[in-house]
């Protein structure tokens, strides 16, 4: 097995920056594993035959998480399907941004605005197991990948979900307020896993900035006086945005992810004397 492994890994250095994890993936997949049994285990194991089709798809571009179907994020583990954007570890500095401000006091009410698979809300409602939480998203598709992932996680009972175009019409305010909207702008040529992600969950306008001068305005109805609003942000738009938010009336700081860039906008109402 390990010489078939090695092969493997070696075929998909060309596509791939992290080769070695993707055949992991893929074999405990192919398996019905996890990737910890699959480590544990991989000397009594034999190699399938399905495999080999599974590297085929990595090979012509199929990101891992589409291939098996599942992304782990923060503490928990989601179904995702190309109706999708896959969670990605940079946008774990919201939830770590959310748990820094609220300390030992948990959000009561969570929002989280383009939820896609649901992973910012149901991160959250798994960290504060009170918690209640509402996730809007504008696709229909992505909708149904939410609540079946709420459900897989016993979580269906604190998360309601709604489509919807931002937080139009949402009447409700809230202690946490998740954002991750699309901020790429149009005229970026991608490459890679990502080409395979809907087009819905990345662009936003010639700037990149389309979705954030909508959301900027609905702030300050939605959140409650002490809560908060973590907004991932592009690596370069820590200015463009945080001017949006700051002309919406709101105090903004900024958070950098594991990489260093800046990655986070910590959103608050200015404190009344
Ligand atoms: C970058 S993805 C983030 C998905 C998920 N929150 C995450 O972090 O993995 C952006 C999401 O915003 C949704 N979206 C785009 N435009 C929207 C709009 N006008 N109103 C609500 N959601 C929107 C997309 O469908 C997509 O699911």
């Amino acid at each position: 097995m390990a010489e078939k492994l090695r092969a493997a890994a070696a075929l998909l250095g060309a596509r791939s920056d992290t080769p070695r994890l993707d055949v992991e993936l893929l074999l405990a997949h192919a398996l019905g594993l996890t990737r910890g049994d699959l480590l544990l285990r991989q000397r009594d194991l034999a190699v399938p035959a399905a495999f080999d089709r599974l590297i085929e798809r990595r090979l012509a571009g199929e990101p891992v998480a589409y291939i098996t179907g599942v992304r782990d994020f923060w503490t928990i583990s989601l179904r995702v399907t190309p109706d999708v954007l896959i969670p990605r570890p940079d946008s774990e500095t919201l939830i770590e941004a959310a748990i820094e401000h609220f300390g030992n006091h948990a959000p009561a009410d969570v929002l989280d605005l383009g939820t896609g698979s649901g992973a910012l809300l149901l991160a959250a409602l798994d960290q504060w197991p009170m918690a209640r939480g509402l996730g809007i998203d504008i696709s229909s598709g992505a909708l149904a990948v939410a609540k079946e992932n709420a459900a897989r996680l016993g979580l269906s009972g604190r998360a309601a979900f709604r489509i919807g175009d931002w937080a139009e019409g949402v009447r409700e305010t809230f202690d946490l307020i998740l954002v991750n909207p699309p901020y790429i702008a149009r005229s970026v040529a991608l490459s890679g896993d990502v080409l395979h992600e809907p087009e819905g969950a990345l662009f936003a306008g010639a700037e990149g900035l389309d979705d954030y001068r909508r959301i900027a305005p609905q702030l300050p109805h939605l959140l409650r006086p002490h809560g908060m609003a973590a907004i991932e942000i592009g690596y370069d738009q820590r200015e463009s945005v945080s001017a949006l938010f700051s002309a919406a009336g709101l105090l903004v700081e900024v958070r950098r992810d594991l990489a260093g860039h800046d990655r986070c906008l910590v959103v608050r109402k200015p404190v009344l004397r």
